[in-house]
């Protein structure tokens, strides 16, 4: 079988990245409902839930030496540079015994794409996108409540303002592969995740078994 390699680990293995390991990027603008959608898909499909805007907030957390420089990007609303993210990524994958991912909030542009592809060497079985309108996202993210410092009027600009200009543009490089799955995004979380599951019956029978770890 076929298979392609992480960097060697700290007691100088390297761990084996196979074939049968599945990668679905979940994308759409902030407030689409990614974060909402993941756990259910986790529930009905066993995938394991990774999401590259909560690995970035534990490395604030836990003040890495990285942390204050995230964090300033996150109040930004700017794209932390992608060999942080695709590391954190990638040790995260290493760690879990399930080899079916879904990675919420990536590629957020086209270097975490280029890098996810060159350092991962993985490409997306698909893209699930949220499609929502500015109005509505707008408006969820202001009644979030969840204390992030990047739920503000001022920061939603700037984070749409990528969306816009870095995200889509990956979004439509997938589209022109034939690989994104589009979801109207605007109805009720529970009118939202009927199409979603659709989207996930479709995938080979082993994508519906095994630990969520
Ligand atoms: N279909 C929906 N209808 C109404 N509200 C929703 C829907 N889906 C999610 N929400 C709400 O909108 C807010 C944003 O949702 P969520 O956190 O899932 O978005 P997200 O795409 O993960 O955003 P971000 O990119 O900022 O992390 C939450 O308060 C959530 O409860
Ligand atoms: N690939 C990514 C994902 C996220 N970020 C940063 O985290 C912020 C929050 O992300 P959410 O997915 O939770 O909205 C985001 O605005 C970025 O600052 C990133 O840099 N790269
Ligand atoms: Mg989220």
């Amino acid at each position: 079988m076929a298979t392609s390699e992480f960097p060697a680990q700290k007691d100088g293995s390297k761990a084996v990245l196979q074939e049968t390991t599945v990668v679905v990027f979940v994308l759409g603008g902030p407030g689409s409902g990614k974060g909402t959608q993941c756990p259910k898909i986790v529930e009905h499909f066993g995938f394991r839930h990774l999401c590259a805007g909560d690995l970035l907030q534990a490395e604030i957390e836990s003040e890495s030496e990285n942390g204050t420089m995230i964090q300033n990007f996150k109040k930004e609303g700017k794209i932390v540079p992608s060999e942080i993210t695709v590391k954190l990524l990638q040790q995260a994958m290493q760690q879990s015994d399930n080899k079916r991912f879904i990675i919420d909030g990536f590629s957020r542009n086209e270097e975490n794409r280029a890098a996810f592809e060159n350092i991962v060497r993985i490409k997306p079985e698909f893209v699930l996108f949220f499609d929502c309108p500015e109005e509505e996202l707008t408006k969820r993210i202001l009644n979030r409540n969840q204390g992030r410092v990047d739920d503000n009027i001022e920061t939603i600009g700037k984070r749409l303002k990528v969306y816009f200009e870095s995200t889509l543009p990956v979004i439509n490089y997938y589209n022109s592969k034939g690989k994104v799955q589009k979801i109207d995004a605007q109805r009720s979380i529970e009118e939202v995740f009927e199409d979603v599951k659709s989207v996930f019956a479709k995938l080979r029978p082993v994508a519906r078994v095994g630990s969520t770890k």
